[in-house]
């Protein structure tokens, strides 16, 4: 099994304040991972260092081996598509002109391409649901909209492996599914590889073939959802309770949380 990226003692220090230790861990090509904690662990920071844009205060990042730093900002950007939380989109330009962005590291000094990318603009287009849109500003999108099209510019990147940072945010059920599951037909189609943080444990657990759990700065857990999804995981990392129960359509585990409050008989007391 070949490593796409791999975390050599990982660690990160932001304003004098150790955020993450100790990281070791490797990602297959060719996989989907996602990354769940709590708020404020550090998830979107390893987010940053996997892609190159935060240096590591101690450690480093090899990309197909080679280390992160080592690449230049284009090689990087054939390699590696980043789906940011919370970054704002050119809001003064077109569906279609903000997904054509993507194309950047293809692209020479002029902006121009040796072939023409309108068959993957299309694709992706299509693929989020964005073919009434394309001529739309950004500015007249809902967040859900803006962010599909966010997702459409890391798709047309053809990048190998593709970081998302919270991708379901803004997005209803519908829209949260229909993400993911582009996402992984995507991923299978390319044999790419996906690494996602994620709030909802029970959609990593869904999409995800491993996930990183991340506790006090530090890896509380990596393996398959089914291995290590345990209430006493859940009790220690996010200090609810919870019961774990098998999705009757796939098997995944499944978490639903259990009020503190008391219940008898289906009621709150
Ligand atoms: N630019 C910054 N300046 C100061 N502190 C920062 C900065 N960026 C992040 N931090 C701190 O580093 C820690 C990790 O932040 P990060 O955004 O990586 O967490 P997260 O797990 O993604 O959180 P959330 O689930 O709330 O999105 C937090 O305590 C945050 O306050």
């Amino acid at each position: 099994m070949a490593i796409m990226l791999e975390a050599r003692q990982l660690g990160t220090t932001i304003r004098g304040r150790n955020v993450l230790n100790d990281l070791t861990f490797s990602f297959q090509k060719g996989y989907t991972y996602g990354i769940i904690g709590p708020n404020g662990v550090g998830k979107s920071t390893l987010l940053k260092l996997l892609s190159g844009v935060l240096p590591p205060s101690q450690g480093d990042i090899f990309l197909e081996g080679r280390s992160i730093a080592a690449y230049s900002r284009k090689e990087a950007a054939r390699k590696l598509a980043v789906l940011q939380q919370g970054v704002l989109p050119p809001i003064g330009f077109t569906v279609r002109e903000v997904i054509e962005m993507g194309r950047f590291p293809y692209q020479n000094w002029f902006g121009n391409e040796a072939v023409d990318c309108s068959p993957i603009i299309n694709q992706a287009i299509a693929a989020m649901g964005l073919e009434k849109l394309e001529q739309r500003k950004m500015a007249e999108l809902s967040g859900g909209e803006r962010q599909r099209v966010a997702l459409a510019k890391v798709i047309v990147q053809q990048a190998e492996v593709i970081l998302l940072d919270e991708p379901t945010t803004y997005l209803d059920i519908g829209y949260q599914i229909q993400l993911l599951d582009t996402v992984k037909s995507w991923q299978r189609e390319q044999g790419i590889t996906v690494v996602s943080v994620l709030h909802d444990l029970n959609l990593a657990a869904l999409y995800c073939d491993e996930v990183l759990v991340l506790h006090r700065g530090r890896i509380a857990a990596l393996g398959k959802p089914q291995h290590i999804y345990t209430t006493e995981l859940i009790r220690e990392v996010y200090g609810a309770e919870a019961s774990i129960m098998n999705h009757p359509l796939t098997g995944a585990p499944q978490i639903l949380l259990a009020p503190n409050v008391r219940i008898n008989n289906g009621e709150l007391e």
